[in-house]
């Protein structure tokens, strides 16, 4: 069945549920605040890098189901379905989420809601969130108590975002329990495709659906930071942590996935994520529970540190040296540079005084803004030319490809620190360079 639909926010996360909805067969209208973004986004281009989406979003601009607008008049006349996807980033100079775009979506679309109406939270919101707007909307629109607001977190994952949202592992929906509503059963129209193809439906609380959410990117950040924590008892007793975490991913209970140590997690959610999290459970008196979570963040930190003293321990002094950055985004297949720990620690090293030039295959333009006093280079090659230590800090396919014929020549110096674990020591090392991973001898 056709459905019409507004998604409000089309970022990484809004541009690709309104593509992955039109492309189940909705009519959909994306709308934002940012003018630039819908106009690329009207032209059938995505304005980040995700693989496979643009097919997506021209397929369904071109068959009359995608549409973009700045308008909340007619995002409130076209649909009575609306998905909420703005951002939720940290706010400054605290760990809490910075809500005012969420805050802003509701009080500018409420009033324009005359008639029943659904509205289904996907940015990652503190607990309590969508109780308080729920009461807010049904404050300001004149439809009153016929709108609703529901919850149905997003777990997808930048580089395979049309995938995640198409195939998703699990669909999770948070309604509100006080006032039975219609929600349960518009997702269930919304999503009629995936549920007919056996994927997973949660329905839950408001509060629970919300923790679904913090709880699955605090345990992946957790997963990380463990086995960033054994990496550093590894590089203290010489052990090997890529062996070790292949030998306990084997247990099916602990699995393999994101049990890659190195430089730890960054980009647009789980540091933001854990931090909001922490400052939810401590306004609502549980802050105890999540103390760990500090730690993980610690640990997560700290090998962006070490990343920094291992090439001051390669160059001698890092006053002068040419240090050759090889990745910029946060993880491959993506341009995202938020948090990324590839640019933090380009960033410490150039501040101790090398001139450091980064290359990345898609992230150039996104640092170039966020980072703009960095060296950049057009190729991994130009951006090793004279360095004296090569830094891998992204694990970018590219990358893995290199061969040290390739950079004997471009180099001052044949050092490489594999911040991702992601080459082949021996083979580095067999062609006279002196290879580091972290955690790995
Ligand atoms: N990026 C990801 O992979 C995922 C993100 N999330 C969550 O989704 C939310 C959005 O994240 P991203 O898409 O990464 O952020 P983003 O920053 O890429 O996109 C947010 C968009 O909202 C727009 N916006 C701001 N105020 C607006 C308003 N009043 N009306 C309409 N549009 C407005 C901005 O212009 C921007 O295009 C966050 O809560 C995030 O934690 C959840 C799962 C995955
Ligand atoms: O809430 C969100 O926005 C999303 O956050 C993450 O997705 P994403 O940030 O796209 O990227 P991940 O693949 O989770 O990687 C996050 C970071 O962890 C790092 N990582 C990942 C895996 C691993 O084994 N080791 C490791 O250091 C990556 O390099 C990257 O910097 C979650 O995986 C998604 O499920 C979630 O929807």
């Amino acid at each position: 069945m056709t459905t019409r639909i507004a998604v409000f926010g089309t970022g990484y996360l809004g541009a690709t549920h309104a593509a992955c909805m039109a492309e189940l067969g909705h009519e959909v209208l994306g709308v934002d605040v940012d003018a630039a973004k819908l106009a690329k986004l009207e032209a059938g281009e995505v304005p980040f890098y995700e693989p496979g989406l643009e097919e997506v979003l021209r397929r369904n601009i071109a068959a009359g189901r995608l549409r973009f607008t700045s308008s909340y008049e007619e995002a409130a006349e076209f649909a009575d379905i609306h998905f909420l996807g703005v951002g939720t980033p940290q706010k400054k100079g605290e760990f809490a989420a910075d809500l005012k775009f969420v805050d802003a979506v509701i009080e500018t679309l409420a009033p324009l809601l005359t008639g029943p109406a659904v509205i289904f939270g996907k940015s990652t919101v503190p607990v309590g969130t969508a109780e308080r707007l729920g009461v807010r909307a049904r404050e300001l629109s004149p439809a009153g108590d016929a709108v609703e607001v529901a919850w149905n977190p997003e777990f997808l994952r930048e580089g395979f975002a049309v995938q995640d949202t198409l195939h998703p592992d699990r669909l999770v929906l948070g309604v509100d329990r006080d006032r039975p509503g219609q929600a349960e059963s518009v997702a269930r129209e919304v999503y009629a495709q995936l549920l007919d193809e056996g994927i997973p439906f949660l329905v839950s609380d408001l509060a629970t659906a919300e923790l679904v959410k913090a709880s699955a990117n605090a345990f992946l950040a957790t997963k990380i930071s463990f086995i960033n924590a054994i990496a550093e008892v590894c590089e203290a007793s010489g052990a090997d942590v890529t062996v070790l975490a292949d030998a306990i991913g084997h247990d099916a209970r602990i699995g393999r996935r994101f049990l890659n140590a190195g430089l730890g997690f960054g980009g647009g959610c789980l540091p933001k994520d854990i931090r909001a999290f922490m400052a939810r459970a401590g306004e609502l008196g549980a802050d105890q529970a999540l103390t760990f979570l500090r730690e993980v963040d610690n640990i997560n930190m700290r090998r962006r540190t070490r990343m920094v003293e291992l090439a001051r321990e390669a160059c001698g002094s890092l006053l002068g040296a040419r240090v050759a950055v090889l990745g910029a985004a946060f993880k491959p297949d993506s341009d995202d540079v938020r948090d990324s720990p590839a640019l933090n620690v380009a960033g410490q090293i150039q501040l101790q005084g090398a001139a450091v030039n980064v290359y990345d295959p898609k992230a150039m333009e996104n640092s170039r803004a966020l980072f703009p006093t960095l060296g950049y280079s057009d190729t991994a090659l130009d951006a090793c030319e004279g360095a004296d230590v090569v830094l891998v800090l992204t694990e970018w396919p590219e990358f893995q490809k290199l061969q040290p014929a390739d950079l004997d020549a471009v180099v001052r110096k044949k050092v490489l620190i594999d911040g991702r674990n992601c080459l082949d020591p021996q083979q580095w090392r067999d062609a006279g360079w002196t290879y580091r991973g972290l955690g790995r001898p």
